[in-house]
């Protein structure tokens, strides 16, 4: 009996960002922040596309920097919370157990750092704030 493959192929890869998108542009909290900050669909889907390509696969053509990015969208801690159902979801749908497993983990590991940088402390408002409570 032949065991299943465990690893993604860069085909199931690629599904799995088509069929995140279409699921995430269909859902009312995240469609305006993607309308509003990706101006080229096939570039974004590359650069998503070679980033879980670099975490399934070690492959080497994402070198982007995630958090910096996502540190500047208008994000609230419950746009990870629908990011991650969706993510679960497709990922389990089109990849492989183990392959699922590891992206998953990897996404609520990202969540959970992005989140902790974004939202921990209060927005530093600038000087005005602190000279007016002199
Ligand atoms: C932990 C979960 C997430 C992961 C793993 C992830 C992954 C990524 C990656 C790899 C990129 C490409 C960055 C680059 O240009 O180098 C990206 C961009 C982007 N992500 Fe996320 N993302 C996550 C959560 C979210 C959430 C919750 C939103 C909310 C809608 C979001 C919206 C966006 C947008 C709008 C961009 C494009 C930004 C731009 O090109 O200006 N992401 N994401």
């Amino acid at each position: 009996m032949n065991t299943p493959p465990t690893s993604a192929t860069e085909e199931q890869i690629a599904e799995l960002v088509r069929r995140f998108y279409e699921r995430a542009l269909q859902n009312d909290s995240l469609r305006p922040v993607f309308e509003a900050a990706v101006a080229d669909w096939d570039t974004h889907h590359r650069l998503v596309q070679d980033f879980w390509s670099r975490t399934l696969l070690d492959t080497s053509r994402y070198r982007g920097h995630p958090y910096s990015i996502h540190a500047q969208l208008p994000l609230r801690p419950e746009h990870f919370d629908i990011w991650l159902g969706l993510f679960r979801e497709t990922a389990r749908e089109v990849l492989p157990a183990d392959a699922a497993d590891k992206a998953i983990s990897r996404a609520e590991h990202m969540a959970e750092s992005f989140k902790a940088g974004m939202f921990s402390f209060p927005r530093y408002e600038g000087p005005k704030l602190w000279k007016s409570a002199l």
